[in-house]
């Protein structure tokens, strides 16, 4: 079974690129340095199920297949099934498509896996995206902090039965006092202290997000747009080892 614990190694980095040749260069460079390979809608949208069997090679680290899904149960559902024989170590949903859609997720999840003779993924839910602040949230209808949404459907995903959630790194520490130690607690939003916070807006260090209790940490541009990803990311691994 692929292992997404984060203690080993909990750097998931971002392959955010519309270059199949890209992505895999950079798949190749990062495995066995980073702790796991996320392969989101950029690259899905280009390359589909074929582009993620062409850069998870055999000795690739667990995939995260950060696809968002967010739709009626019944479609969602038949999302996840399609992609099970990608064998994900970990999939995702967005927790506002509300309880019933999650346990959809996860149902099938657990079957498809079960019929592939596969480890069964980890379902976890998008809370609040990490590019969206307080004003932002307030712009689509809902009312701020977005530390209060966060918790509201953190809540609601981990009562579903999922596995954990998506949040920032400054949301974990009140999402560990309210959930424990058993949920995922994945995040984005990470930005070592040299790198631009760019689009993400909800942002710590990797130390600050693994010291609040962070599982697993998602960092994509500040080593992808670097002109050594392995070297970035071993900077980023090493600098999380030197601190207690
Ligand atoms: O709330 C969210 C959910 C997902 N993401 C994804 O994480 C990476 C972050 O990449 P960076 O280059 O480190 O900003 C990206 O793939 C997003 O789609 C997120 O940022 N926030």
């Amino acid at each position: 079974m692929p292992d997404t614990s984060a203690l080993r190694n909990p750097v998931f980095v971002a392959v955010d690129t519309l270059d199949l040749a890209e992505a895999r260069a950079w798949s190749a460079a990062l495995t066995g340095v980073v702790g796991g390979i996320k392969l989101g809608l950029t690259f899905f949208s280009a390359h589909g199920a074929a582009g993620v069997r062409a850069v998870m090679g055999v000795d690739a680290p667990p995939l995260f297949l950060d696809l968002k899904f967010h739709d009626i149960p019944n479609t969602v559902a038949g999302a996840v099934r399609a992609v099970a024989p990608l064998a994900p170590a970990i999939i995702n949903v967005h927790a506002t498509g509300g309880r019933a859609m999650m346990r959809a997720a996860l149902d099938a999840a657990g079957d498809e896996a079960a019929r592939l003779h596969l480890p069964t993924p980890k379902v976890i839910a998008v809370t609040v995206l990490t590019s969206l602040d307080d004003p932002d949230l307030e712009a689509t209808g809902v009312a701020p902090p977005v530390l209060s949404q966060v918790r509201r459907l953190a809540a609601l995903s981990v009562d579903a039965g999922l596995d954990g959630v998506v949040c920032s790194p400054r949301e974990v520490a009140v999402l560990r006092a309210d959930l424990g130690t058993a949920p995922l607690l994945v995040t984005p939003g990470v930005r070592p202290d040299t790198a631009l916070a760019q689009d993400q807006k909800r942002i710590t260090t990797p130390a600050q997000a693994l010291r609040s209790g962070a599982s697993h940490l998602v960092i994509g541009r500040p080593i992808t747009g670097a002109a050594d990803p392995a070297d970035a990311a071993r900077r980023i691994l090493a600098d999380l080892e030197s601190r207690p």
